[in-house]
């Protein structure tokens, strides 16, 4: 499908895998150029849409442009929802093992992968948000190591981990597919409102 001259939207986010998977799974279905950026962006605390909101302020302040941002976290049931935005740190420190053996306690293995993409149209403009959400549980690690916490996560109604599927199999119902569903539905269905851009509009 052609995109029409001038319509591109950047996408900020220092994760290669991330942005493999979001060009996957949009295909040509995305009515914009998507253009990526690597910039790491801070990692914010609070609650996920406010964390969404504050990376996507963050990046159009930063591209001074139409942005699209995305942050996923992964929540354990028995911890509350922890560690949820924090996701990266734990991972980063206990490795999948780690984060199974973190519920040694309990009995409800039960998590889910949340997915938020941010839009704002530019700096000063307000940010839309669009959630993905996929059930499943924490199990022991099982698959290929390439993606962050893929091999500890099994989701609801298969028995194989994030990732021991088939790539095409986790990008028809991860949280990152649910989140970009809606993402896309919306700008499909607002062309007037949506990333309207192009190097000639002006940052207001
Ligand atoms: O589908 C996924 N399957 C497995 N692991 C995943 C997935 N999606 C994100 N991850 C990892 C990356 C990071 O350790 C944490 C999310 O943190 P998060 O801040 O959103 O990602 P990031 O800092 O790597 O990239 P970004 O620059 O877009 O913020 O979970
Ligand atoms: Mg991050």
């Amino acid at each position: 499908m052609a995109v029409p001259a001038g319509r591109s939207v950047v996408f900020v986010t220092g994760n290669a895998k991330k942005l493999e998977e979001v060009i996957q799974i949009l295909g040509d279905r995305f009515p914009y150029k998507l253009v990526s950026k690597k910039i790491d962006l801070p990692e914010y605390q609070g609650e996920p849409d406010e964390i969404s909101i504050q990376k996507c302020r963050e990046a159009a302040k930063e591209i001074d442009g139409p942005v699209i941002v995305e942050d996923t976290c992964l929540c354990f049931t028995a911890l509350g929802g922890l560690p949820g935005p924090y996701i990266k740190w734990f991972l980063d420190k206990l490795k999948p093992e780690g984060l199974y053996k973190l519920l040694t306690g309990f009995e409800d293995k039960s998590a889910w992968a949340l997915c938020t993409f941010a839009f704002s149209a530019g700096k000063d403009e307000p940010v839309q948000l669009f959630r993905g959400k996929t059930e499943g549980r924490i199990v022991e690690p099982r698959g290929p190591r390439d993606f962050g916490w893929d091999p500890c996560f099994q989701p609801d109604g298969y028995d194989k981990t994030y990732a021991e599927l088939p790539k095409e199999v986790k990008n028809s119902i991860s949280h990152r597919f649910r989140a970009l569903a809606a993402m896309s539905e919306y700008f499909s269905q607002n062309n007037d409102t949506s990333p309207e851009m192009g190097p000639s509009k002006e940052a207001q």
